[in-house]
């Protein structure tokens, strides 16, 4: 969808909201970075938002007089029943509200923002290059306009999906939390390269391409990984011999636990902030 809005507040100007605002901008969603507002406590996030010539404020109540289309609550998990109390303060009927926090449910939304439209949704990082991965569930006043809102924003910077709400842990788990895994993976594959001798410099850029383009292919031949990785592997050779290596290090069983552990972490969090807002777990 490349229909354009008019206006879209964050809530908390960090590295989630960042991401999508970069998306946003760049793929023409929104007319200049002037259509978009956010406000955050940290004086130096707003000032990087402002150096990209976003609006900016202290004031979580700007944003929701500014937002004609969306308001998006991007604060850690703790932070999102204060920042539902800011938006109750205004009368804004027409914006719907989207929360990106991990693991904070739309009941627990709907109960800190009553009679509102909410949406839960969770992005990932690739946002920022229009490469995102999101899955999102409708609370129970959202409509179609408020669908179609969501899918305009978050699809223009990447895959989105509709799902029921018990599964956005997981997808919390999977491309929520997986950039993070990735990028370690290319860390890891770039060592090993320089360890055999190549340049640092060559050996991320070889490193971040096969990655690259493995996900493609992935993608465009639908084949499933284990056929493309047999198609690399040749008898006695080379690429045997390091998934020997990696599956000795038991690789695949790591990246299913750490998912697992994610989505786990992922369930807890709404608690954790209907219990905690002493910000002892940093989220
Ligand atoms: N970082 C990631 O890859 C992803 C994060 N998320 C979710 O996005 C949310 C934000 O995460 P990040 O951007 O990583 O965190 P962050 O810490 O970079 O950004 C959160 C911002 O909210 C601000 N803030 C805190 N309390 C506030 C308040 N009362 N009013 C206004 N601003 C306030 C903070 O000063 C901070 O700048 C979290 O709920 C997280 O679960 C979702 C998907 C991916
Ligand atoms: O680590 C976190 O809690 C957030 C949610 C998904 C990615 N980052």
């Amino acid at each position: 969808m490349t229909a354009k809005v008019q206006s879209v507040g964050f809530i908390g100007a960090g590295m989630m909201a960042s991401a999508v605002m970069e998306g946003l901008v760049s793929k023409n969603v929104v007319d200049s970075s002037g259509s978009i507002i956010c406000s955050d406590l940290f004086k130096e996030a707003l000032e990087k938002a402002a150096e990209r010539g976003f609006k900016t404020t202290e004031v979580n109540r700007d944003v929701c007089e500014f937002a004609v289309d969306a308001i998006i609550v991007a604060v850690k998990p703790n932070a999102v029943q204060t920042v539902c109390r800011d938006i109750l303060a205004v009368e804004n009927k027409t914006a719907v509200i989207i929360s990106i926090a991990a693991g904070v449910t739309l009941e627990e939304l709907e109960r800190g923002l009553p009679g509102r439209r909410v949406v839960r949704i969770m992005p990932n990082t690739p946002c920022q290059v229009g490469e995102g991965a999101s899955c999102y569930s409708l609370g129970t006043l959202a409509n179609a306009q408020d669908r179609e809102i969501v899918e305009v924003l978050f699809g223009a910077v990447g895959l989105i999906r509709e799902v029921p709400e018990h599964l956005i842990n997981a997808v919390t788990g999977l491309s929520g939390s997986g950039p993070a895994y990735v990028f370690m993976f290319i860390e890891a594959l770039a060592d090993g390269g320089v360890r055999a001798g190549l340049t640092r410099a060559d050996a991320l850029k070889l490193a971040a391409q096969t990655v690259k383009g493995a996900a493609e292919m992935v993608l465009k031949t639908e084949s499933h990984p284990g056929v493309l990785k047999d198609q690399v592997c040749s008898p006695g050779g080379t690429t045997i011999a390091g998934c020997d290596e990696l599956e000795k290090g038991g690789f695949r069983s790591a990246t299913i636990q750490a998912v697992k552990a994610a989505t786990k972490r992922s369930m807890q969090l709404g608690h954790v902030a209907e219990i905690d807002i002493t910000n002892k777990y940093n989220l």
